[in-house]
């Protein structure tokens, strides 16, 4: 069989090691359903393409021994669906089709939506489980195991997903050492294929000399950017608004924009007073100068489901969450386990975040595995940046800083800055401006008018504190306006005695 030979030949043993793991879970699949019972959803997209030869394999080597002497597998039976849409490229569904027959795939074209396709073929067939070329990073694969039911509300099916941990490179490798053909799409820079509407080519492989010719897919460095070509839908879900066609920085078009931070430092230390925290206001700080509010900071125990509980909360009240402690390959080490389970997905190791650990740490691991390669599947993002030896972790709006103290945390807070600048990360908003007066009225006598100044002046934040119980009151007036600071400080000024409050900054 030419997949096999061609793997099983080649000198690339990673691929090797993904082609069996994929090819025994297929071979799995096949032996718990009956040939009856699958089906195979094909698109003619990359890693459909990848698992329809991986089925051809799997199928050959599971029934390996009833096969004719040369070993050549003429019949494909496994049911092959296609959802046709009149937004599909012509490219793909020319391609899909052109395969079908190279193949002799029995495909079954539905042309209907995803679900009440599936209700009505599963109504038809006797389907009990699905293979998918789902691979970890796709949108979709976020809590997917190799094997999955159907979500609640879908028909009742197994979703089968052999090449789940397959990287954008893995796919890659498989389809050029076995010289199999795929839509010609990949080799005009398109690198995720979906509707005609929402993707175009990557532009990161745009050759730079011209408008409009790409390099082919297989030569995007940086897997995790393949969906690139997919035309974005505005949102700011996760702060991180785009930058419009106009030309218009973040800062233009969030001058008066409210973003809000929480931090979760997680430490037993801190909670037995053993530590002070100094990470906490340093990042309050910084997070304030760059006009960022910060809703909470919070210190949670060394504990999964303290960290877990604590992220959930956070991660969708805030724009932004940041996590520091915790990170590292001791037993208290488990701010990304409670990451990851506050998000519902599993911790898996990540090669190139292994490879950068590996860089630093050597071998000195033990076992073959790097536990603290280990991270929250489907829904982390590295964030390199040149000054840093290992790249920080994002895992949606949670960025988890492993800084100890407060010299690694401003290295770490200036990388952050300089990848917002040509990524936006974090939106720089306009910073606060920030004034202070001081009085030695007592607390009694400034209370009441200064709870109508906070009623005149709703826009702005008025704040009082004392540095002793019975020396002067600091009164602080903040806001992105600098001249309703002003005006605040100067109707506080109109309501008491002249030289009442004296200006501290
Ligand atoms: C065979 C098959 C089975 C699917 N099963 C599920 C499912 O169980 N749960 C679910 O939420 N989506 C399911 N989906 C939908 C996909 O997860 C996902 O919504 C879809 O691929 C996204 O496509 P879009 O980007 O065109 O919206 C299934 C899709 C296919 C083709
Ligand atoms: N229209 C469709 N018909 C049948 N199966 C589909 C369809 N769309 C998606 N699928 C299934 O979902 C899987 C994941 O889709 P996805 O778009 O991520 O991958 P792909 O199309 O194979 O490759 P690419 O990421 O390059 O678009 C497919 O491999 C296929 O199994
Ligand atoms: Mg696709």
């Amino acid at each position: 069989m030419e997949i096999d030979k061609a793997i099983t030949g080649c000198d690339d043993q990673r691929l090797q090691t993904k082609y069996n793991n994929a090819t025994y879970v297929i071979q799995r699949a096949l032996s718990l359903y009956s040939i009856e019972e699958v089906a195979f959803s094909f698109n003619g997209g990359k890693d459909s393409t990848v698992l329809l030869h991986l089925l051809r394999a799997g199928y050959f080597l599971h029934k390996r021994g009833q096969i004719n002497a040369n070993g050549d597998l003429k019949d494909f039976p496994i049911r092959t669906i296609y959802f046709e849409s009149p937004c599909t490229f012509s490219e793909i569904n020319s391609f899909t089709y052109d395969t079908a027959a190279t193949y002799d795939l029995q495909i079954d074209t539905i042309r209907l939506d995803f679900k009440s396709g599936l209700e009505a073929f599963l109504k038809e067939n006797p389907i009990r489980a699905i293979f998918l070329g789902v691979r970890i990073g796709d949108p979709t694969a976020v809590g997917q195991e190799q094997f999955s039911p159907s979500s609640p509300g879908w028909p009742p099916f197994m979703r089968v997903n052999p090449i789940l941990d397959w990287s954008y490179r893995d796919v890659w490798a498989f389809l050029l050492t076995c010289k199999v053909k795929y839509c010609s799409l990949y080799d005009q820079g398109y690198t995720s294929i979906g509707s005609i509407y929402d993707t175009v080519p990557n532009s990161l492989l745009s050759i730079s000399n011209s408008s409009n010719t790409f390099k082919p897919a297989y030569l995007l460095a940086d897997g995790r950017l393949e969906r690139a070509g997919r035309v974005k839908k505005l949102s700011v879900t996760s702060g991180k608004p785009h930058a419009d066609n106009n030309g218009l920085t973040s800062l233009d078009l969030h001058k008066n924009s409210m973003f809000t931070a929480s931090i979760i430092a997680v430490g037993d230390e801190i909670l037995f007073g053993t530590v002070e925290d100094q990470l906490g206001p340093y990042l309050c700080r910084k997070l304030h100068s760059i006009g960022w509010s910060v809703l909470q900071l919070s210190v949670v125990h060394n504990n999964v489901d303290s960290v877990a509980e604590e992220v959930e909360r956070q991660k969708s009240t805030c724009d932004m969450v940041f996590i520091y402690g915790g990170v590292g390959p001791l037993h208290s080490d488990v701010t990304l386990a409670g990451i990851a389970k506050a998000f519902g997905v599993r911790l898996a190791p990540d090669e190139e975040f292994e490879e950068y650990l590996r860089h630093i740490i050597g071998d000195q691991c033990i076992g073959d595995r790097n536990e603290m390669a280990q991270l929250p599947e489907g829904i982390t993002e590295l964030l390199h940046h040149d000054k840093l030896s290992v790249p920080l972790i994002m895992c949606q709006n949670i960025i988890i800083l492993n800084a100890t103290n407060v010299l690694e945390l401003e290295k770490q807070w200036e990388c952050l800055i300089e990848l917002t600048k040509s990524s936006d990360l974090l939106t720089l908003l306009e910073p606060y401006v920030s004034k202070q007066v001081t009085t030695n009225l007592s607390d009694v006598e400034i209370a009441q008018p200064l709870s109508k100044l906070c009623l005149e002046f709703p826009d702005l934040y008025i704040g009082c504190y004392r540095k002793t119980r019975y020396g002067s009151v600091i009164v602080s007036f903040k806001g992105k306006d600098q001249a309703r600071v002003e005006s605040a400080i100067k109707a506080l000024h109109q309501k008491f005695e002249p030289g009442a409050f004296t200006a501290m900054n």
